[in-house]
């Protein structure tokens, strides 16, 4: 008797089984200290493989990983496309194969696109509890796509902010976001009316050159850097990223994939997960960066996460 075929889980499935990104942060929290942590942390997960779709402008991302603590084995498989003005498809899609650590079988197909905005917005949460300043009022976010409305829900659901503030490139779509979501938000029209006295920042676009400048920057801020996961890509100016402290979820895919860091040559503090398990200091008084390219180990995590609460369902 072979195996029993895979389960698929859908997009309405995983918002079902996945409700608030929130519910993933104790096992995020976890996995990220355990990867940080060498083979010791019982996660193996390679630098991602991109390759490039020459005269489509678009990227192909396979990424694997064996989380121990979870005992979840997955690869997700993501593309994403620079420039699709006239097609209906999100610039960024995404599946996630689930395996059986035991022997290989394969348990599940997920939609990828929910899991990668909830545990991106997630690890953003994780970073900003450490980071933000004492007292934070003012929350910017720069970018009005999927992950902006992601990183709002987590973000006011964790913290309460005076003022939220939204720029796009396309002022439209930043009036959308703001009329779409539950609280107030403030719609600006520069990228510096939002940056200026905010507390926390977030820069979730598909910019390749750099929309924040550090000259704009209020001291102490913490800022959340989401985009820009080519090695010639930028979303913050080079004053910002040599006077800040800067903190990533990998030190292997920062020196390898973000343009951010490569092209600054901006010395890396810490790992995220050497703050969780104590190794490193947060610094939350200082000007602080999170440069996030987004872990495999993070989708095992929410992967896992969704097929045990979808399993127990049905
Ligand atoms: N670190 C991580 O784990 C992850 C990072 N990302 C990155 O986050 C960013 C946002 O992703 P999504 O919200 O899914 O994309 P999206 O396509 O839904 O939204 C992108 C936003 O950027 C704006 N934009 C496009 N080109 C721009 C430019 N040249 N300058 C300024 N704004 C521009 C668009 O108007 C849109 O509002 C992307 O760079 C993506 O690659 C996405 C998933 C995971
Ligand atoms: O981790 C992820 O899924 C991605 N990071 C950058 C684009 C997609």
């Amino acid at each position: 008797m072979g195996s029993a075929p895979p389960a698929f889980i859908g997009a309405e499935e995983v918002e079902k089984h996945l409700p608030r990104a929130s519910l993933l942060l104790p096992a995020l929290e976890a996995a990220l200290g355990n990867f940080s942590s060498g083979p010791a942390g019982g996660v193996v997960q390679p630098l991602r493989t991109v390759l490039a779709v020459p005269g489509h402008g678009g990227y192909l991302g396979v990424m694997p990983a064996y989380s121990a603590a979870d005992d979840a084995l997955i690869t997700k498989l993501v593309t994403f496309y620079e420039h699709l003005k006239d097609s209906p498809a999100p610039s960024h899609q995404a599946t996630v194969l689930l395996f059986d650590p035991r022997n290989g079988s394969l348990k599940a197909v997920l939609d990828g696109s929910v899991i990668t905005a909830k545990r991106t917005a997630a690890v953003s949460a994780i970073a900003t509890k450490l980071l933000m300043p004492a007292f934070a009022e003012v929350l910017c976010i720069l970018g009005a796509g999927v992950q902006a409305y992601s990183h709002y829900e987590i973000l006011t659901e964790l913290f309460t902010f005076k003022e939220v503030r939204i720029w796009n490139r396309s002022k439209e779509k930043a009036e959308k976001f703001a009329s779409s979501v539950h609280g107030p938000v403030r719609v600006c029209s520069s990228a510096q009316e939002a940056v200026v006295g905010a507390d926390v920042i977030v820069t979730v676009t598909m910019a390749a050159e750099p929309i924040l400048s550090g000259a704009w920057v209020k001291p102490g801020a913490h800022i959340n850097a989401i985009g820009a996961s080519r090695p010639d890509w930028r979303e913050l100016d080079d004053e910002l990223m040599k006077n800040c402290f800067l903190f990533v979820d990998s030190k292997e895919a920062a020196l390898t994939e973000s343009g951010d860091v490569i092209l600054s040559g901006a010395e890396i503090f810490a790992e995220l997960g050497e703050v969780l398990k104590g190794t490193k200091p947060a610094l939350p008084e200082k000007t602080t960066v999170f440069k996030s390219l987004g872990l495999a180990v993070e989708d095992a995590v929410a992967a896992k996460f969704v097929y045990d609460a979808w399993s127990a369902a049905n």
